[in-house]
């Protein structure tokens, strides 16, 4: 108890929920996304993410839809939210019919102490940007092993990049040229043979930095590069971050 009342005090930085047994990384991705949803949704049009950690988010808004009887719209971020909110039962509807959302809910592959993500390990990261940009609020749920100090701590894959492919070659260069690291063309491994093709019939480079940066503006000189779609940086953009902990607390961040 004296535990959870030192969290308490911790200004914006606060434990939501506290239990003393060992979480797992799925029971905590769970946990942030229950707490994330009972907080934030009241109703309205709900952006949904996509990954892994959604899947809870999902299940719990069912839930609550249900118990409460409450009058939602769920806009999609990718082909996998868009199945997901199906298989749930849940109102469909897109950003022509609903371009001002009141919430949207997604995960991270990494979050820092400013609240910048890197997002798209999934390869989702162009519509989940369009979506979330939408949103008058943009939650992010996430386990304990996404949240870090300097992007790049947590998640080694490096910053998605989404491209036209016939682009992926010079847009290589030019990033590298400019900032340095390295970059691989993401491949569909053992289910295709060749490259992974987006939602949206595009390629991935995955980039991995050589050190912090200034993340604003990497973010646009890389949207400056003819060829580029968009990028896996998230800046300025989360209000909060829920984080489901090793020891079943979760962790609310909110946005300095
Ligand atoms: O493209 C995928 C998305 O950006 C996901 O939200 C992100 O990769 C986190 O996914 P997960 O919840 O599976 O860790």
């Amino acid at each position: 108890m004296a535990r959870l009342l030192k969290l308490l005090k911790q200004g914006p930085v606060f434990c939501a929920k506290y239990c003393s047994s060992a979480m797992s990384v799925e029971g905590s991705k769970k946990e942030a996304a229950c707490i994330a949803v009972e907080n934030n949704v009241k109703g309205g049009v709900i952006g949904i993410g996509s990954g892994s950690t959604i899947v809870y988010a999902v299940e719990k808004l069912a839930e609550i839809v249900a118990e409460q009887n409450l009058d939602i719209v769920c806009i999609p971020t990718s082909f996998q939210a868009r199945q997901l909110i199906i298989k749930h039962g849940l109102p469909l509807g897109d950003l022509e019919t609903h371009p001002v959302l009141d919430v949207c809910i997604d995960g991270a592959d990494e979050v820092d102490t400013d609240l910048t993500l890197i997002k798209g390990g999934g390869g989702c990261l162009l519509q989940e940007k369009i979506v979330a940009s939408c949103a008058k609020k943009f939650v992010v749920i996430a386990d304990y092993r996404k949240k870090s100090n300097n992007l790049g701590e947590q998640w080694t894959k490096g910053i998605p990049i989404e491209v036209i492919p016939l682009s992926y070659r010079c847009v290589e260069m030019k990033i590298v040229s400019q900032y340095g690291g390295n970059i691989d063309l993401r491949l569909s491994g053992e289910s295709k043979a060749g490259p992974v093709v987006t939602d949206n019939g595009n390629f991935i480079l995955d980039w991995k930095f050589p050190s912090t940066l200034d993340w604003k503006a990497v973010e646009i000189f890389l949207n400056m590069i003819p060829g580029v779609v968009e990028n896996g940086l998230f800046v300025n953009m989360a209000h909060v971050a829920y984080f489901g902990m090793k020891d079943g607390s979760v962790m609310t961040k909110e946005r300095e």
